[in-house]
């Protein structure tokens, strides 16, 4: 071809029929808030929801037939419908709502449901009147910028669950080196024997069963993610992370795999000397970009993976 013919006449139609492929369609990101009130001490569950269903809907998308088509607004009803049960644990929620839509409409053969959860803390207060603990009844500060997160995928009986967090920031101010890398002529890192640790911890991790305490699993693996950062005295983010993963497993024999996407949030030493003044590890500045961004998948020798469960799951290795 010449660049003086034009490209759309050296086009053949293409051959073949155009088939659909792997669909779903439902409501992203229904913002719902329950409180409790059966008590004088409210509870608030503040999530975030996303329904979406797959079944046999091929002639919606290609004939535009909806009888089939479980509206997304429907769906979005149906999570605020549910909710006046209680929401329970993000995880107890989503098979909630898997369960009601597969039980409900034959066709429907499997879903994805996501679910993020913010926390609430109570406010102090010195009001007699409210406190049970010192804290107020019905007055709530949004705790730290972590979000639990779920996905539940079913496909007919097969249920998949995979749950996390995102954003739990955590910095070490001693206990970190990194040296031992190899040099060539662009390298300029110094080795160091002394620096700050500091990430924001992005995980997930599959469990095996639906029958468990979901809530006292997730507080448990944050509390196994928390410690196993703060113990290791860390050669490289790489070790941590892989600590942290590993004791995750070790823990708790209902996950099977646990994924980590963990960014070095940098520190970098200031150089006073130009004012006169020592630096001897006290001021930094903390760069946000761009950022060292260490990833990986654990899991136990022989674990047969299980790709369907983490196919809807983006972000991770
Ligand atoms: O813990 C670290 N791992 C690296 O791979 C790396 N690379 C780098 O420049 N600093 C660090 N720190």
């Amino acid at each position: 071809m010449t660049q003086s013919e034009p490209v759309t006449s050296t086009h053949e139609p293409s051959p073949g029929v155009v088939v659909l492929g792997e669909n779903q369609w439902g409501k992203a990101e229904v913002r719902l808030v329950r409180i409790d009130r059966s008590q004088p001490r409210h509870r608030i569950t503040d999530v975030n929801v996303t329904s979406q269903l797959r079944g046999e809907v091929e002639k919606a998308h290609t004939e535009g037939d909806n009888s089939l088509v479980v509206a997304t607004d429907s769906q979005k009803n149906t999570v605020f419908a549910l909710a006046k049960d209680g929401v329970g644990s993000p995880e107890g929620f989503a098979l909630r709502l898997g369960e009601h839509f597969l039980s409900t409409y034959p066709w429907i053969h499997g879903g994805r449901w996501e679910v993020e959860q913010y926390t609430w803390e109570r406010i102090p207060t010195s009001l007699a009147t409210h406190a049970t603990d010192g804290t107020h009844d019905h007055a709530f500060v949004r705790g730290g910028t972590e979000t639990r997160t779920t996905v539940v995928q079913r496909d007919r009986d097969e249920v998949f669950v995979v749950s996390g967090l995102t954003d739990l920031a955590v910095l070490k101010s001693t206990g970190s080196e990194f040296h031992g890398f190899p040099r060539d002529r662009f390298t300029t890192l110094p080795e160091t024997t002394d620096r700050i640790l500091a990430t924001s911890v992005t995980s997930r991790w599959r469990y095996t069963t639906t029958a468990l305490d979901f809530d006292a699993v997730f507080a448990d693996v944050r509390r196994v993610l928390l410690e196993s950062f703060a113990d290791l005295h860390s050669l490289a983010l790489q070790q941590t992370l892989f600590h942290m993963g590993e004791r995750v497993l070790q823990a708790h024999p209902e996950i099977a795999e646990v994924k980590l996407s963990m960014p070095n949030l940098h520190h970098f030493l200031v150089d006073l000397a130009p004012f006169g003044l020592e630096n001897p590890n006290e001021v930094f500045y903390a760069a946000d970009r761009p950022y060292g961004l260490i990833e990986a998948t654990l899991t136990r020798q022989g674990t047969t993976p299980e790709p369907r469960a983490w196919a809807t799951v983006a972000g991770f290795c």
